[in-house]
This record gives C-alpha cells, sequence and structure tokens, in this order.
C-alpha cells in the first residue's frame, strides 16, 4: 500500500483537534468510549446536562409540585422559551419561533398556513429527492386545498416556479446527498414570482449555519433531534417571519394558540405572533431534556461551527479519495457552497458496509438503494474519529467484512 501523504497523518488530525476553538464542547456530551458517531445527522449524541434535567423535571416538577409546575416551572411557556434559545442558534429573534410538534405536523402546519397566505395560486413547488415526509404532507395539502403538486429537480428548482406557485418548499440540506441547496437564490426567485418559500432545515441547524433574515425566508421548519440533540422524538422548531404572522391561519388552531386559553371561550381567537402555532398541551418532558440540551450551543460562534464542519468533512473525503481509491464513489459535491455536514457514499454493499463498521463501533447510517452516509456533528467530532472511521473502512473493504450472511437481512430502522 503506498503511503499516506503526511498531512492526512493521525498526528496531524490530533494536532488540528487541538486548534480547534470548538474543542472543549466534546465534553459536554456523554459519548460512549470506544465508539465513533457519525449519525448525528439522525440522532444527535446526549448532552450531560440532559439526564439531571430530565430527573429534575420527573421527580421534583411532576412528581412533588405535580400540576403547580405549570406555573412555578412556567411548564406553560416552554415552547416560547425553547423557541427562543432556537432563534439564537438561527440567528432570528427568539420571537419568531416555536416549538411544540413534530417535524411532519409542523411542515403541515406551516404549508397550509402559506398556501393560505396566496389564494388563488394552484402550485406548491417541492423537489423530487425531498425526505419523503415532506412530499406525503405536501400531498396531503394539496388535496386538501385543491392544489397541484408540482415537482421540481434539485439541481434546478427555479424552473419549475412561476406566478402560479403559492409555495416553494425545498430542503436546505439533502438527506441522501448532503448537498446544500442555494437558499438565498431560490428564496430570491420565489418571491419574485410572487411565490411564499418553506425551508426544512432538518439537516442544517446547529452543524450549518443558515441566514434566515438577509434573504427572508418566509417560513423554515426543522428537527432538533438531529444536530440539536434533544434526545428520540424531540420536537421541531417552527420559524415565521415576522411580518407573516399577523395574518397567520395555521389548520390545527386548538386551545393553545388561542389568545385566552383559560377563559374557556367557544369562538376561537388566535394569540399574536407565532404562539398561534401552538395546538394542543407542550410535551413538557422532551422540551424539558431538549432545553437542556441546547446549553451546548451557548456562546458557540457560528463560524467557527461552520469551519470545523467543513474541515472534518474535508478531511473524510480527501482519506477516503487517498484510501480507497474509487472504491466508493463519494456523492456528496466537494464545493463547499454546496454541501452540507454529512458525507454519503455510495456502493452495492452499501448496507453491509455500515453493517461491518457498526461491528467495528463506527456508526454511520445506510439510505436506500446504495448509500453509506456518514454526519460529521461538529461540537463532538474530531478529526482523529475521522482517521479512525476510514481506517476501519479500509479493513472492512479490504476483508469484504460487507459479505457476512447475517447482513443479508436489513433492520427495521436503518
Ligand atoms: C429533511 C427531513 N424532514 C423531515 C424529517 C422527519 O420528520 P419527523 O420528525 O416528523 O419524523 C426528517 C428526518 O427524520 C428529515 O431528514
Ligand atoms: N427520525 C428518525 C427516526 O424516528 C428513526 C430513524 C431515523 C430517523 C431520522 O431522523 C432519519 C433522518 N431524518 C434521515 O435523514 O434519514
Amino acid at each position: 500500500m503506498p503511503a499516506l501523504p503526511a498531512h492526512l497523518d493521525r498526528d496531524v488530525a490530533l494536532a488540528r483537534d487541538r486548534a480547534n476553538p470548538l474543542r472543549d464542547r466534546r465534553d459536554l456530551f456523554l459519548l460512549p468510549e470506544g465508539t465513533v458517531y457519525l449519525d448525528g445527522n439522525s440522532l444527535g449524541a446526549l448532552p450531560r446536562a440532559v439526564p439531571e434535567r430530565l430527573q429534575e423535571t420527573v421527580t421534583a416538577e411532576w412528581g412533588r409540585d405535580l400540576i403547580s409546575s405549570w406555573n412555578t416551572a412556567d411548564w406553560i411557556n416552554l415552547p416560547r422559551r425553547v423557541g427562543a434559545r432556537i432563534g439564537g442558534i438561527l440567528g432570528v429573534s427568539g420571537e419568531d419561533v416555536w416549538v411544540s410538534d413534530s417535524t411532519s405536523v409542523s411542515l403541515f402546519k406551516t404549508m397550509v398556513a402559506a398556501c393560505r397566505l396566496r389564494p388563488g395560486r394552484r402550485a406548491i413547488v417541492l423537489e423530487r429527492a425531498t425526505f419523503p415526509t415532506d412530499g406525503y404532507i405536501a400531498a396531503s395539502v394539496a388535496r386538501m386545498l385543491d392544489l397541484e403538486l408540482r415537482w421540481c429537480d434539485s439541481a434546478d428548482p427555479v424552473a419549475a416556479i412561476d406566478e402560479d406557485a403559492a409555495l416553494v418548499s425545498l430542503t436546505h440540506v439533502d438527506f441522501r446527498t448532503g448537498e446544500m441547496l442555494d437558499l438565498p437564490g431560490v428564496t430570491r426567485a420565489a418571491h419574485d414570482a410572487g411565490a411564499l418559500v418553506l425551508w426544512d432545515l432538518c439537516h442544517s441547524t446547529g452543524a450549518v449555519p443558515v441566514d434566515l433574515v438577509g434573504p427572508g425566508v418566509d417560513f423554515a421548519v426543522g428537527c432538533t433531534y438531529k444536530y440539536l440533540n434533544g434526545g428520540p422524538g424531540s420536537p421541531a422548531f417552527m420559524y415565521v417571519a415576522p411580518r407573516l404572522q399577523a395574518d397567520l391561519d395555521q389548520p390545527l388552531s386548538g386551545w393553545m394558540g388561542h389568545a385566552r386559553p383559560f377563559d374557556m371561550e367557544l369562538g376561537y381567537e388566535p394569540v399574536a405572533g407565532v404562539g398561534r402555532l401552538a395546538s394542543g398541551t407542550p410535551p413538557v418532558l422532551a422540551l424539558s431534556a431538549l432545553e437542556a440540551a441546547l446549553g451546548v450551543f451557548e456562546g458557540v460562534d457560528p463560524a467557527e461551527l461552520r469551519a470545523a464542519s467543513l474541515s472534518l468533512t474535508d478531511y473524510f473525503i480527501e482519506l477516503v479519495d487517498v484510501r480507497l481509491g474509487g472504491a466508493l464513489e463519494v456523492v456528496t459535491p466537494r464545493e463547499h457552497a454546496r454541501r452540507g455536514s454529512q458525507v454519503s457514499l455510495r456502493h452495492p454493499d452499501a448496507y453491509g458496509i455500515v453493517q461491518a463498521l457498526l461491528a467495528r463501533r463506527v456508526v454511520g447510517d445506510f439510505r436506500t438503494p446504495d448509500v453509506a452516509r456518514f454526519g460529521f456533528a461538529p461540537l463532538y467530532v474530531t478529526h482523529a474519529d475521522v482517521y479512525d472511521a476510514v481506517d476501519h473502512l479500509v479493513a472492512v473493504m479490504a476483508e469484504e467484512e460487507f459479505r457476512r450472511p447475517e447482513y443479508a437481512t436489513r433492520n427495521v430502522v436503518t
């Protein structure tokens, strides 16, 4: 095997980790010793502060103080409080963010609200390669509001936008390939045609800083269990530009979005601001865990976060190129401006490769039909992790470990 170029050495990786201004953040997480975790783009790691906070919420707030905690622990304002913290990470006012439901439900609420702001227009534009739930929800919204679902190509979404488009709903970073779309450019084109935009930021927030205010983004939704580390099933966030909030008419107008929920009035009068996106009782345990988890972002400079992410993905791509010589195709764009915080490798035996890596305690994931996906959460993944992951990948390929018979049957969740 040819010698590894000196700049790709493990010692150089360690030196880069020591020079990373965010190096101390990894200690804020509870990561299992000896595991290289490259799946934070599916489920973020556990922040140290979460178990203690959950213990407190369950035993003291729920167990001891019981129903008083809606007031004494301010449970009622958790969706707003957590929204304000996420607003800080997104670079928007905390008043414009609400956190209450799953990503899918949040997409439904914002898609319907957006289309109702553009009456008379006939189409929802979204890309063919979208995460399935975005497509399923948009199809239901289209049926409900009697609109057309117009599929576009992520290589040129603008081509599908015209004066008939009510809403352009796109994913900023593609879950399969890690490709990042031109958010300001597409937003401008949509606005020029009089349409509104909704960006799904699931694979961006917490790893890829996004400017929502400059381009005037109308709506954004993103999950909190990936790079925001809120835990399995933690609720998603919804962002609505302030200029649209007063006219916002969302479809699940429950009592928690009422101006005076405890007056128990017959008629619905939405509260001012994003609070009207609320429907029912907020998921208090999940929101408490998420609130504690977000502490790891306190004081993080978005530019440093992006630099750390790009340095990790650059290093991974270069090692794969040099050490695996094209055995796996790098499908993620190499240009920084078109790359999120994951790298996807294509191979016909991608499922077996991911399983064989898992057996070596390198955690990535598989996306059908042939993608092995690796996420680089910049607050806890190191260059040394990257070096070790590729070292294991080289061994898996050399020994053809992916051919083991037990990998012929896929797990339910991949
Ligand atoms: C782009 C994108 N949208 C939506 C979702 C999921 O939605 P939900 O949180 O409702 O499962 C995911 C991942 O699960 C995703 O990657
Ligand atoms: N939300 C997930 C789940 O409930 C189980 C397993 C995986 C997920 C994911 O988040 C998948 C992820 N959005 C993806 O990009 O594929």
